[in-house]
């Protein structure tokens, strides 16, 4: 099983973008979490695609895009032109999900789905083999710096089986309230791919993300 940390730039200081993500590349993050809000989905709205542009021209990270918009069809294609790696999407915010997932994958990038806390893990029974990532919010969408959700422990720990049990190595990655002092818990639960903002995005951002990285490095098979 491969590790992986995506910080998320929701939190970082967008006057200082270009310094924050190159801090977390010194740090030796491999991904970076860009989190899409528009206002409808979720009650906040964050940044699009030309931020995206502006982000790909600068770091070769792999760019992981959470889509926490409405009908996100309509936009699959503008975000992989911006640069998206990896295009995730809502299974609550999709009219057909699978034809959503199709059509990320007809694009060429890594395709994940996502579902909410209080989704239940069955929506996702028909999608397992279809998608590279399964995120679960262990947070409800829409704010960085929230608390993490306990429940979500067991969560992530039977979605894990649900993929062992069909014989699936399908990367599960957790996004809301991880900080150093949890993240031993949801890696035994199974998670592999881990979103932090605000514990990235604070003080010394380079060390946070070598901190965070030392933890998922002793994992790595
Ligand atoms: O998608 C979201 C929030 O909707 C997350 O990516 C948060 O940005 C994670 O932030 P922290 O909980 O780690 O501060």
């Amino acid at each position: 099983m491969k590790y992986y940390l995506s910080p998320s730039i929701l939190s970082a200081d967008f006057a200082h973008l270009g310094d924050d993500i190159a801090a977390t590349e010194k740090g030796g993050t491999q991904y970076l979490h860009y989190d899409v809000m528009d206002g409808m989905f979720v009650p906040s709205i964050s940044f699009g695609m030309p931020v995206l542009k502006s982000v790909r021209k600068i770091t070769d990270l792999v760019l992981d895009v959470h889509l926490m918009i409405e009908d996100p069809d309509r936009y699959i294609d503008e975000f992989v032109k911006s640069g998206a790696d990896i295009i995730t999407v809502h299974y609550e915010a999709c009219k057909d999900v699978e034809k959503t997932i199709q059509m990320i994958r007809e694009k060429g990038v890594k395709v994940g789905v996502t579902i909410k806390p209080k989704t239940p893990l069955s929506v996702l029974e028909p999608l397992l083999d279809k998608v590279d990532m399964i995120l679960l919010m262990t947070v409800e969408p829409g704010f960085g710096g929230q608390a993490y959700i306990p429940e979500s422990t067991d969560k992530i720990r039977a979605l894990r089986k649900m993929l062992n049990d069909r014989g699936l190595t399908t990367d599960i990655e957790v996004d809301g309230g991880i900080k150093k002092d949890n993240l031993e818990m949801v890696l035994d639960a199974g998670a592999n791919v881990i979103v932090a903002g605000s514990a990235i995005f604070k003080d010394d951002i380079e060390k946070n993300t070598r901190d965070f990285m030392e933890i998922l490095k002793k994992r790595q098979a």
